[in-house]
Formats: C-alpha cells, sequence, structure tokens
C-alpha cells in the first residue's frame, strides 16, 4: 500500500498542479466571497440520497437531481420546519468536518428564519476558526452576516470544570473532619472522600468535559433572555468522547446522588448539634448547587435520547476507516436510545473529467467506502448527505452559507 500510494504520489499531477476544478471537474460554480477568495466546488446538486434508494443503483454512483419543491419535502425542509426549540448534535471522527459541518447548518438556520445558536463542547475548539472570529470567552458571541440572529459559544471546558470542582468539594476540609471526629461521624466524611469526585476532575475522563459543558448550555438556555433560540447545533468532541459522554451523566448521577445522601446525613447531624448550640445556619450550601448540577446532568441524559425535540447527525467522510468509526457510532447511539436519522458524507471528490491520475483513483477509492456505507447494517438505514471536497478552506459566514448551501437540502 505505501509503495502505491508513494509512486501514485510521483505520477500524480496533484503533485504539479494545483487542485483546482479545471483539473478535477466539469460543469464548475464559481462563488465569489471577495475579490480575493473563490471557493469551487464540481455540482450545483450535490444531494440528499437515501442510502436505500441508492441500494437500488448499485454500482453508479448517479446523484439524483434535485427534487422540485412540489414533489417532496426535502431533509432540510423537515430539519427547519416547526418554531419549537430543535438541537442538532454533529458528532464523528477527528478531523472529518463536524465543526465545518454544524457552523454551516447554524448559518443555514439562521437565514432560514431561526435565531439559532451554536455550541462547541469539542475540548479543541475550532468554531472560532470556522467563523474566522474570536469566540473564546465562554460567554455567547454575536455571528455577523446572517439574516436571524446568530450566536456562537465555545465553552472552556477547564472553567466549567473549576465550578463542578467548587460545587463537589464537600467534606469542608481538616475543620469539618475535626469537627466530625469529635461527634463521632468521621465516617461519612472519610466516606465522602472515598468517592474520589476530586481526582476524577484531576484526571477527567474523555466525555466528561463535554457532559459538564452541555449541562453549562443548559444552564444558559434555562434563562429567559435565550428563551429566542429555536435551533441549537452542538459541534461535539470526536466519537470516543461521545460515547463516554453518553454513559457519563448515569455515572455522575449516582455519585452525585451518594455524596447528597451523606452530605444530607452530615447537615442534618450538625445542624442538630448548632442548633443546640443556638448557631444553626440557613445559608443555601455546596449542596444546593451539586443538587442542581445533578439535575441539569439528568437533563443532558434526557436531551440525547429526546425523539422529539433532538437529532444526533454522524459526519464522515468517504474512507473506510472513517465508515468503520461511523458504523460503531450508530450503533452505540442505538444502543443509547439517541435518536439518529441522516449521515454526512464529506469531502466527497467529484467525478473527474481531467487526466489526473491521483484524483481519479482517490474517487475510486471513495466510491468503495460508499459502496460500504450502502452495505452496512447500522449506516444503511441512514438517509445520506453528501459534501464535496471543495478547493478551499472554508472560514467565515459566506464561505459556511456556500456549503451550508449544498450539504443540507
Ligand atoms: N468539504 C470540505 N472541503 C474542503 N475542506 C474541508 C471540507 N470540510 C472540512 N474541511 C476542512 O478540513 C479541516 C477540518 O475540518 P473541521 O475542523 O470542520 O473538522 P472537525 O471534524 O471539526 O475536526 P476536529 O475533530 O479536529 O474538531 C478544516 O481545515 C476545514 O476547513
Amino acid at each position: 500500500m505505501a509503495t502505491l500510494s508513494s509512486s501514485l504520489l510521483s505520477s500524480s499531477p496533484i503533485c504539479k498542479s494545483r487542485f483546482s476544478p479545471t483539473n478535477l471537474v466539469s460543469g464548475i460554480d464559481f462563488i465569489s466571497f471577495s475579490p480575493r477568495t473563490t471557493l469551487s466546488v464540481v455540482s450545483p446538486a450535490i444531494l440528499s440520497i437515501s442510502v436505500k434508494q441508492q441500494n437500488r443503483q448499485r454500482n453508479s454512483l448517479q446523484v439524483k437531481s434535485v427534487a422540485s419543491p412540489t414533489e417532496t419535502a426535502s431533509e432540510f425542509d423537515e430539519m427547519v420546519s416547526g418554531t419549537k426549540r430543535k438541537y442538532y448534535m454533529l458528532g464523528g471522527k477527528g478531523g472529518v468536518g463536524k465543526t465545518s459541518c454544524a457552523a454551516s447548518l447554524a448559518v443555514r438556520f439562521a437565514n432560514n428564519g431561526h435565531p439559532t445558536l451554536v455550541v462547541s463542547t469539542d475540548p479543541a475548539h475550532s468554531l472560532s476558526d470556522s467563523f474566522a472570529q474570536d469566540l473564546t470567552g465562554g460567554m455567547l458571541v454575536p455571528v455577523e452576516g446572517p439574516e436571524s440572529p446568530l450566536f456562537a459559544l465555545e465553552i472552556n471546558p477547564e472553567k466549567a470544570r473549576e465550578e463542578f470542582r467548587s460545587a463537589s468539594q464537600m467534606n469542608g476540609g481538616s475543620g469539618m473532619k475535626d469537627f466530625m471526629d469529635g461527634m463521632g461521624l468521621g465516617m461519612l466524611v472519610e466516606q465522602l472522600g472515598e468517592l474520589k469526585l476530586g481526582e476524577l476532575l484531576d484526571t477527567p475522563p474523555p466525555g466528561l468535559d463535554e457532559a459538564i459543558a452541555i449541562s453549562k448550555v443548559i444552564q444558559f438556555l434555562e434563562s429567559p433572555e435565550y428563551n429566542m433560540f429555536t435551533r441549537i447545533v452542538f459541534d461535539t468532541a470526536p466519537t470516543g468522547h461521545t460515547l463516554r459522554l453518553l454513559s457519563l451523566p448515569d455515572f455522575l448521577d449516582a455519585s452525585i446522588g451518594k455524596i447528597l445522601k451523606l452530605r444530607q446525613k452530615i447537615t442534618s447531624a450538625t445542624s442538630a448539634i448548632k442548633s443546640v448550640f443556638g448557631k444553626e445556619d440557613n445559608r443555601p450550601d455546596a449542596a444546593d448547587k451539586l443538587e442542581r448540577l445533578r439535575e441539569r446532568m439528568v437533563k443532558v441524559r434526557e436531551l440525547f435520547r429526546d425523539t422529539e425535540s433532538t437529532e444526533f447527525v454522524i459526519v464522515t467522510i468517504p474512507t473506510v476507516m472513517a465508515v468503520s468509526e461511523s458504523s460503531r457510532l450508530s450503533a452505540s447511539l442505538k444502543k443509547e436510545s439517541v435518536p439518529v436519522k441522516r449521515l454526512v458524507v464529506n469531502q466527497i471528490l467529484p467525478p473527474s473529467s481531467s487526466d489526473c491520475k491521483f484524483c481519479s483513483i482517490k474517487r475510486k477509492d471513495q466510491m468503495r467506502a460508499l459502496d460500504m456505507i450502502r452495505e452496512d447494517s447500522e449506516l444503511s438505514g441512514l438517509t445520506l448527505m453528501e459534501a464535496p471536497l471543495v478547493d478551499m478552506e472554508i472560514r467565515g459566514v459566506p464561505a459556511l452559507r456556500f456549503l451550508g448551501d449544498i450539504v443540507w437540502k
């Protein structure tokens, strides 16, 4: 394989010429964003095709022409319809284009009447890069350009985790330990320590940051000033994190539940003693904070499984490795009862009319991966949405709009 690829590279026109539409495609669209920027793709009719439909047309990846609006409702019509709030979680293997697809979907929603919020819970944020705008800081930032309000938010996992940590440090330090020891209740404090939540937060498992980040978003969305958002798009962390995230709320819910029970015991013991000495303290303490956090975690779990309002969109690229990982992701999501209906296959090379040997071999390889999707028991039931490989990096609202109009049909 290595020999094949190196011989391909050495003979490939791609090494000699720019990867441009002229050596790739026929029927090119050129879209200008600025006097210096031009993005191009081959076909204006890159479409949503049901994989089931494609099964009938094996061996010839004929992309169906666009159905006229009077024929059938398009995929995007379904996604955009209704003013009830909907959540779209985009996830998949690292680097396949999750952020570009999430950002382009958010722009498309905002251009179709939905006040939209796009959130990155991926610890390796690239939403700022995608919008070519600084979105760091953990607060909602308005994005200029779309017709309806579009806001973006990059959650700072470190900061969110710190808040969680301060809420969960329940043993009150050595003072509390001494006090409880004196009362013969030292065991309770030790049990709290044994839950090792602090340790968990020092070396967080994949998924913890994301669970905290999503719960943070839910916290934002609970406040009245965020009521206006009718579409929320999540750019999630790569597959492994997502899978851990799905089981994390249960785990955290149980841990926090235990802590709260112990806390309850300690509180009632100490307040009974303090009240004897006339010093009862009724201030809301960390237990209340923790209880609220636990409730949000339960909401995260419910949100992921709510077929009415949530959809997880898998993003992949046409390679054997990415397709295999997507298949495993789909199976895990199904097992966890997370609704999945659509699969975006990104970076598809257009049929080449040129003599670019590298491109035609690469495209054949991609067609094999698309065949794999059609034959895969997990993926073949999903609606396939194809996104072309464009010849420039997709950055900024005009470029995202361009991509969104092609992918989200
Ligand atoms: N269809 C496309 N055509 C051309 N370039 C693309 C396309 N989709 C994505 N890219 C480019 O690929 C790179 C990775 O994309 P992106 O950041 O969206 O992926 P990701 O899956 O979110 O990555 P990560 O897992 O690192 O967060 C970016 O430079 C992006 O501009």
